[in-house]
């Protein structure tokens, strides 16, 4: 799109959807007040609107036309996007929480994410102070461009199994990195492909025939003067994905490539000169980037969710569709009682997930803290936190974008609805850093053993206390004799509890019966995940009727609180669908930002439908070459044949 039509298609129209404004009319809450509650203060949304000023003055930020790109201009854009970034981060010397939110408010569409998701903080975290002093500077000052190579083509989830190997040659005093096999090319890792100079690569460490098991190690891949890949290096891009398609996600190959010693990432354990492997710490500190970026997940979880809530609801008030009696006027759609089914779940929680994230952001935080102090103690219940969190929140999101998708109906299927590449950038959540099915089961394991600690009478995990509350025999019973019982989070909070409880303890049961029976403990485990994961998965009214059977199938609800529960949920979405448009105007998504005809600030729903479509490649001429090539000889063909047989 010209860049004349580009900047009037995001210019504010002064003519709103006359639906949308009587929404906001009749708004019963500050909105304003409510964006600043998102944001987390008043300066936040100050400093997001001064970042949204610098960003989308910039013409590679507003641009239209990602709807209709070949893979290497999208792939191009997201290097100039990274660019402008990193220029701007080291020019107003940005924090993390600047940059992270520049990136937001760039759709996450920058090919070398990974720079400052992963390869920065890898550095921060798993460098001696002498390496950290030495790489920090060169990734800060982005001379070198990194990723996180560990997933391989074999191998993704079981990190034991992975193949590639640094084997240290005391002569040289160097490592030498093989991919020993064809299953053990690294696979995935962003950036790889095309734009990074160098990888922190995963590796068992070889150590006079014996392997140490799984070490980072830095290994520059592509020279710092013109790019071409080093010695023994073959590296490239994988190939088109589902979305993300800016980001070179590659396969890096070594064959006998030699690194200096100093290059083992050295703050957990260390090679010395002699050969003499030493560890330091807990073994699992070196898995410390990927709880990093699970944290991170449950962030870029609210972000997509809200996105899409934004969308869905603001295009249901927008759209007038069929009417309830013959005769009247056709109904806002989200009036209809299906329609909010569809899409308040979304909304709901997206304010849930926001307020998940930032209790985990600060479990982190001061785990994290202890950790650099040398204090391990709350790793494993930071472990287990952020894998059920990053597993339930990206299933959820997933499983909540698909409804928003789908209650936009056909244009919802269209790329201008912004909608189906949210749904499609989204979809990886539940795979990246950690598999859900393998998060889920590493929180189910620290959950087990919080309740071999609950039997024996032995202090739980601060999350974890309902293991013992529960248990109690003068537990209260569950107080839901009304609608308005429905509304109190504390009796809400319990009924979770006691389902938890239930569920919990069911699954620890019925493991240790199998196991008690004879079964191998890995066997029982395999035949009980299903549960386990269960154990490790649960959000409030909406959660309850969903899973209806767990609060069911436990001592928790009986069947007429159950209704009850139902009842609440309706009674509760005909209230949020009344502020809905308020709810979502309070995530204040600039327009560039939100990237959707359907969910524009203004409405002009058709106008902006209308106007993208001409943006389609296809609408660059009048009549395309593909009807001087094949459509007009199949006509003609067929005018001769009607002809003939007019004669006959
Ligand atoms: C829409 C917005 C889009 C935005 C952009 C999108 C970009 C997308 C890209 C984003 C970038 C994507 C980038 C990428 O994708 S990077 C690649 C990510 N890959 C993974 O996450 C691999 C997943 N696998 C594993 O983590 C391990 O293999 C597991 C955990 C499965 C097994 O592990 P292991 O094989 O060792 O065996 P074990 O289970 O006996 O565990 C042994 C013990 O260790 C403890 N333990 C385990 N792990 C941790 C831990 N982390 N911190 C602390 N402790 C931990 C564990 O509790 C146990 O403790 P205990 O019970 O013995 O006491
Ligand atoms: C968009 C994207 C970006 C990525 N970026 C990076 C990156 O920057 N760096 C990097 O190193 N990697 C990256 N990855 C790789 C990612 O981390 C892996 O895909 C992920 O760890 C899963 O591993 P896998 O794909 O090998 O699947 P596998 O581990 O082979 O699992 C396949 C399926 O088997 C089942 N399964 C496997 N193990 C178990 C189990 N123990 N219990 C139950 N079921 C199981 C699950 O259903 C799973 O989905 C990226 C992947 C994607 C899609």
């Amino acid at each position: 799109m010209a860049a004349a039509n580009r900047d009037a298609f995001w210019a504010p129209s002064s003519k709103v959807n006359p639906d949308l404004a009587r929404e906001r009319e009749s708004a019963t809450f500050d909105v304003r007040e409510l964006t600043h509650i998102i944001d987390g203060s008043p300066d936040r949304t100050k400093r997001r609107k001064e970042l949204e000023n610098l960003l989308y003055s910039e013409p590679v930020f507003r641009d239209v036309g990602r709807l209709s790109m070949e893979r290497d201009e999208i792939y191009e854009q997201g290097v100039l996007k990274s660019i402008k970034l990193f220029e701007w981060s080291r020019k107003y010397k940005w924090d993390d929480d600047d940059f992270e939110l520049a990136s937001r408010l760039a759709n996450h569409d920058i090919s070398m994410s990974l720079q400052h998701a992963m390869f920065i903080p890898a550095i921060e975290r798993l460098a001696s102070d002498t390496q950290k002093a030495k790489w920090l500077p060169r990734a800060l000052h982005y001379e070198m461009i990194g990723t996180y190579a560990q997933t391989e083509l074999g191998h993704g989830t079981n990190l034991m199994e992975l193949e590639t190997t640094a084997t240290f040659d005391p002569e040289r005093n160097e490592f030498i990195m093989n991919s020993p096999t064809v299953t053990s090319m690294k696979w995935w890792p962003g950036a790889l492909g095309k734009s990074s100079n160098t990888a922190i690569v995963l590796a068992q460490l070889i150590v006079k025939g014996k392997n140490h098991g799984l070490h980072p190690f830095l290994v520059p891949l592509r020279s710092m003067e013109d790019h071409t890949p080093l010695p023994g290096i073959s590296v490239g891009d994988i190939g088109p994905k589902m979305a993300l398609n800016c980001i070179d996600n590659g396969f890096l190959i070594m064959k006998n490539v030699r690194i200096p010693r100093e290059n083992m990432f050295m703050k957990n354990a260390e090679v010395t000169r002699d050969g003499r492997f030493i560890s330091r710490g807990v073994d699992k500190a070196n898995y410390a980037t990927m709880v990093l970026v699970r944290v991170k997940i449950t962030r870029w979880a609210f972000e997509s969710l809200s996105d899409g809530a934004t969308t869905a609801v603001r295009y249901s008030v927008v759209r007038r569709q069929s009417s309830l009696k013959p005769g009247e006027r056709e109904l806002q759609v989200l009036d209809y009682q299906s329609q909010q089914y569809k899409v308040l779940p979304a909304l709901a929680a997206s304010y849930a997930f926001l307020m998940t994230n930032r209790s985990l952001h600060r479990l982190y935080d001061s785990v994290h803290a202890d950790i650099m102090a040398g204090n391990t103690k709350l790793l494993a219940e930071l472990h287990c936190q952020s894998s059920a969190l990053k597993a339930y929140m990206s299933e959820v999101v997933v499983q909540l974008l698909e409804l928003c998708r789908q209650a936009c109906g056909g244009h919802g299927y269209l790329a201008s609805s912004g909608i189906g590449l949210l749904c499609a950038s989204s979809a990886p959540l539940v795979t990246v850093e950690g598999e859900n099915s393998v998060l889920y089961q590493q929180a189910a394991r620290y959950l087990m053993k919080q309740v071999a600690k609950a039997v024996v009478g032995d202090p739980v995990a601060s999350g974890f206390q309902y293991l013992l509350t529960q248990s109690s025999s003068d537990r209260p019973d569950i107080r839901i004799q009304n609608l308005a019982d429905c509304g109190n989070l504390d009796t809400l909070l319990q009924v979770y509890q006691r389902m938890a409880f239930s569920v919990v303890t069911g699954a620890a049961r019925k493991l240790q019966m199998a196991i008690e029976s004879g079964v191998e403990q890995h066997v029982a485990w395999n035949n009980n995940m299903v549960s386990l994961i269960q154990a490790a998965r649960f959000y409030a009214l909406h959660g309850i009727a969903k899973e209806a059977g767990y609060f069911l199938a436990t001592p928790t609800l009986t069947p007429d609180q159950f209704e009850l529960v139902r009842a609440a949920e309706l009674q509760a979405m005909a209230k949020v669908r009344h502020d809905a448009v308020p709810l979502v105007d309070a995530f204040d998504l600039h327009d560039i930002c939100l990237h959707s005809a359907l969910g524009c600030y203004d409405g002009n729903v058709y106008e902006r439908l209308y106007a993208l479509a001409q943006t389609s490649s296809l609408n660059k001429t009048q009549v395309h070459p593909a009807y001087y090539k094949h459509i007009r000889g199949l006509v003609k063909d067929g005018q001769k044949q009607l002809r003939q047989q007019s004669k006959l």
